[in-house]
């Protein structure tokens, strides 16, 4: 493997930002400072622009194996490394389901060679495994992953003995989708009474409601409270869930909580423009939820944030059909600009983007040697320029799906390249036809 040097960066780590060359060498950070002289096989001059540990999303469904007429580990992760993402956390909603270690097996040797990021899988969780997940293997799994009460679910845990014991014996983090199915078949049935199937996107939020959210996060970390098992709510999107989570630092404290771009961007005003594309789960909320959320995350309220990338076909979600009408979106592309235009607002600075998309998504998960930039870590790098605007579009979507829900949205900064172990995998817009070496993650246990 080739070495690196990168010139004259702003280096955006560990809440500084401080100008200096960075040498990598057989994947690794050999060396940071000024290093004037340094003989390297290749270097980048990253002059006016800001260097930042790659993102390491905590949450994306990349739907292989079974579903990859959706997506896959390549187009995936050609998404992921265009939108300065260098290592993924997959969730067990694939076909069948990553219910045990085989399947874990399975989805790591599909990885290997194919995946252009670094990449870690979640066991699923139902009352059926609990012995697999009592004695699973902790380097081949980076959490477990637990559905309270959604539709999404292949497998849904809603009864408190079976969460407390998912809770108390699981040897890794357990990460919880939370969402009250009785209330929200109730929302439904309202609904499908006056509207039938074409019930408005519109109510998307008022269906799957902030209460339905609460509800099911409330129970889970009732039990929790009660065991005293830390546990980490995904994607929170709405003001009212806030209050179930101390603003204490991430060291301190058992419950954690995740946060995705759409939330902090999209409200329920561009569903109008954006109808079943918009359709997510939990669902986008109102103007005042997406201030709250913004605010919650600078308190620290929550501590981390993914993208929560989960493709459906453009043309699955153009129906008018409510109920046929799959949630998700595809977002890693587009993660981290989003949240680059929170900073151009001047609402979030390079620092706290660092931390809540890379530094803590490390330290929560336990990820060994990646997170940051420093001398003996991974160089997974992603040099953003703040200056130079990208309008996101659909010809322009990696993601196999080919759509995105920010389409034509001026972003106001790009990302110049990302780096995965040393390799320069994107470079001013172009993928670089490199073989796959994504790794495995490893992680502290
Ligand atoms: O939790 C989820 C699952 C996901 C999917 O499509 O896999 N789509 C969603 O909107 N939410």
């Amino acid at each position: 493997m080739s070495s690196l040097l990168i010139v004259n960066a702003q280096l955006v780590n560990e809440g500084r930002i401080v100008e200096a060359d960075v040498y990598i060498n057989e994947g690794r950070i050999e060396a940071i400072g000024a290093l004037t002289g340094q003989a390297a096989s290749q270097v980048l001059d990253a002059k006016g622009r800001y260097l930042l540990p790659g993102m390491i999303d905590d949450q994306v469904h990349f739907r292989e194996p079974g579903l990859t007429n959706k997506g896959d580990l390549i187009t995936e992760t050609r998404a992921a490394v265009a939108g300065g993402i260098t290592s993924f956390l997959d969730m067990p909603n694939t076909e069948p389901p990553t219910l045990s270690n085989e399947l874990l097996k399975e989805k790591h040797q599909l990885a290997v060679g194919r995946s252009l990021a670094n990449y870690g899988f979640y066991l699923g969780a139902s009352s059926e495994n609990i012995e697999l997940i009592k004695s699973l293997d902790v380097q081949l799994a980076c959490g477990v992953n637990v559905f309270v009460g959604s539709s999404c679910a292949s497998k849904l845990v809603d009864d408190p003995d079976v969460l407390r014991e998912i809770l108390t014996s699981s040897p890794v983090l357990v990460a919880a989708h939370c969402e009250d199915m009785p209330l929200i078949a109730e929302n439904e049935e309202s609904y499908r009474s006056i509207y039938g199937d074409a019930v408005p996107f519109e109510l998307h939020g008022v269906i799957r409601s902030d209460e339905a959210c609460y509800l099911a996060a409330a129970r889970l970390l009732e039990v929790a409270h009660d065991c005293k098992a830390r546990v980490h709510i995904l994607h929170i999107s709405s003001a009212k869930e806030l209050e179930l989570f101390s603003a204490a630092s991430m060291a301190e404290k058992l419950i954690t909580a995740e946060v995705c771009p759409h939330y902090l961007h999209f409200s329920d005003e561009d569903y109008a423009s954006q109808q079943g594309l918009l359709k997510c789960n939990p669902a986008i909320k109102t103007i005042e939820d997406r201030a709250a959320l913004i605010q919650g995350l600078l308190e620290g309220h929550l501590d981390i944030i993914g993208s929560a990338h989960a493709p459906h076909l453009f043309t699955e979600k153009q129906g008018s059909n409510y109920f046929k009408t799959p949630a998700g979106m595809p977002m890693v592309q587009d993660a981290l600009l989003s949240l680059l235009e929170n900073y151009q607002d001047g609402i979030f600075s390079l620092e706290f983007i660092v931390e809540k998309t890379s530094h803590a998504v490390a330290q929560l998960f336990s990820i060994q040697e990646r997170g940051f930039i420093r001398e003996g870590y991974w160089a997974d790098l992603v040099l953003v320029d703040l200056e130079q605007p990208h309008v996101a579009s659909q010809a322009q979507a990696f993601a196999k799906c080919a759509w995105t829900p920010y389409d034509g949205y001026p972003f106001r900064s790009s990302i110049a390249a990302t780096l995965v172990n040393g390799e320069l995998v994107w470079h001013e817009g172009r993928l670089l036809e490199r073989s796959p070496r994504g790794q495995a993650l490893q992680f502290i246990r």
